[in-house]
Parts: C-alpha cells; structure tokens; sequence
C-alpha cells in the first residue's frame, strides 16, 4: 500500500459509559470501551446482543441515550471520519467498479484518476475490473470493491459490520486473509462486527465479547498472533489459536446458557 494514512497517537474511539434504549428496551450497555490508534477490535456475540447498535454509535449514525462517544477525540459525524463496509457491498449498480472507486474519491475532495483508482483496486486483490459493470463481478469481488471504497478515503478508521457474512466459506477466508494483511499494511484503527469465532480470532488484534442484550463486555481478549511473517496454515493451525478459538466460544456459550 503506497499512501498509508496518518495515525494520530491519540484513542481511536472512547466509549464512555454509552447506553442505547429503543423505547423500554435496553439494547447497549453499559459499555466503557477504549480503541487505541493502529487496533483491530473485533466485536463478536449472539444474534441481538448490540454489536451492530455499537458500530452505528461509533459511526455517528446514532446517539447514546446515555454516556459519550468519541472518535478521534470529538463527537463522530455520519459519514464523516470513518470509512463504512456493510454485509451488502451497496455500490452504485449503474455506475463501473472504477466509477464507484472515483466516486468515493471526489467525495472525499480527492484526485480519481484511473491510476489511483487501479491501486486501490489491485490492494484487494482485483486487476482489469475497473472498467465492468458492478453486476458482472462475482459477490466476493463486489465486496472486494466496498473494501477499496472504504480504503480510498484516508480514513484512520474503518468499520465493518459482518461484511463477509453474505460469503462461502472459500472467498470469505480469501477476503478475511487480505483484509488482515491490508489492514496491518495500513496502520487503520479497524472496529469489526462479526458472528464467528473463528473469523473474530483470526482478524483481530482485541477481541470483545459481548452479552446477550443488553449488550455488556463479557470478555476483553488481547489476541497476540503474529499479524506478518506467518502463513494463514501455520496460524490457523497453530495450538495458540486453537485455545484462543477455544476461550471466546466459551465466553459466548456461557453467557448465552446462562
Ligand atoms: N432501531 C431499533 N429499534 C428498536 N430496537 C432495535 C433497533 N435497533 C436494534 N434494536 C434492538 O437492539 C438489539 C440489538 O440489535 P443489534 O442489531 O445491534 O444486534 P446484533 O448483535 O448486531 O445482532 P445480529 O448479530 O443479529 O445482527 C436487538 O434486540 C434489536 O432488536
């Protein structure tokens, strides 16, 4: 990656005692939750326990009923900030895959031209698409696409909410792979949403477990795999990330029996 973005040393995001209702219903919190510049957190739990609720505070795109939100130290605007990667890709259908790319760009006031579209596009992984039609690529490459579009934006900070979940299983761990070698080249502060754990041990640098609603930290976990220098065989079927594997599913099971 040749234009890495700035990382300020200062907290990514701070959570400060954020709870979010809809109504009588408690669907957040309390969480208190500090992303440090440079994290990949991964936010993992059973269906409806807040973890896209959390993402959509970070986001910006909804506010606490109590407790602050902060990203980069100020109150987070929608689309503003952050780049976004949502389970759908949702690009413009009636625009090119380069033309998505350079959409993104001049929203963000930046050069779109055909060079830098190409680099952002061959960062994950895809060369001669730029000048097809978004319906005459594959799902994984579409999604491919929403990742380079959340990357040309020099955002420090990128969300995704269980972007691969739409997937199979082979182009999923393909994007789980250069997601994981894009973001370490970054140097991107990555908040992730997912519902496996194997997907949450393998991406994360942190990860949190949340419980069933409302959605509290169950588990805090430094996740201290080598994040270069080691092929995906070596990690994935390394004792280390067997039992790491092992105490997030148990946090989970347990919270969910309990
Ligand atoms: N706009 C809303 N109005 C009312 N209730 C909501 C709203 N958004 C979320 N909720 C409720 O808040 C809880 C948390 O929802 P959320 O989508 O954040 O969970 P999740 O962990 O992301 O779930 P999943 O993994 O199934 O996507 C759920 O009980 C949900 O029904």
């Amino acid at each position: 990656m040749s234009r890495d973005c700035p990382v300020s040393s200062a907290d990514a995001v701070v959570l400060d005692a954020v709870t979010r209702s809809y109504g009588d219903v408690t669907a957040v919190g309390p969480v208190d939750l500090t992303v440090p510049s440079g994290e990949f957190l991964v936010l993992v739990g059973a269906s409806g326990c807040g973890k896209s609720t959390l993402l959509r505070l970070i986001a910006g795109f909804e506010q606490p009923t109590r407790g602050t939100v902060r990203a980069a130290g100020v109150a987070p605007v929608p689309g503003r900030g952050a780049g976004l990667v949502f389970q759908q890709p949702r690009l413009f259908p009636w625009k090119t895959v380069g033309g998505n790319i350079a959409l993104a760009l001049r929203y963000a006031g930046q050069p779109a031209t055909p060079a830098r579209v190409d680099e952002l596009l061959a960062q994950v992984g895809l060369d001669d698409v730029a000048h097809r039609r978004t319906w005459q690529i594959s799902g994984g490459q579409q999604q491919r696409v929403a990742i380079a579009r959340a990357l040309a934006v020099d955002n420090p900070l990128l969300l995704l909410d269980e972007p691969f979940a739409a997937l199979d299983a082979l182009t999923r761990e393909r994007l789980q792979a250069d997601l994981r070698r894009v973001s370490a080249a970054s140097g991107r502060t990555c908040v992730f949403v997912t519902h496996s754990v194997d997907e949450a041990v393998y991406l994360g640098s942190r990860v949190v477990v949340l419980t069933p609603r409302p959605g509290r930290i169950a588990l805090d976990l430094p996740i201290g795999l080598p994040r270069t220098g080691v092929s995906d065989d070596e990690l994935r079927g390394s004792p280390e990330f067997a039992a790491l594997r092992a105490e997030v599913g148990q946090a989970i099971r347990e919270r969910v029996t309990s």
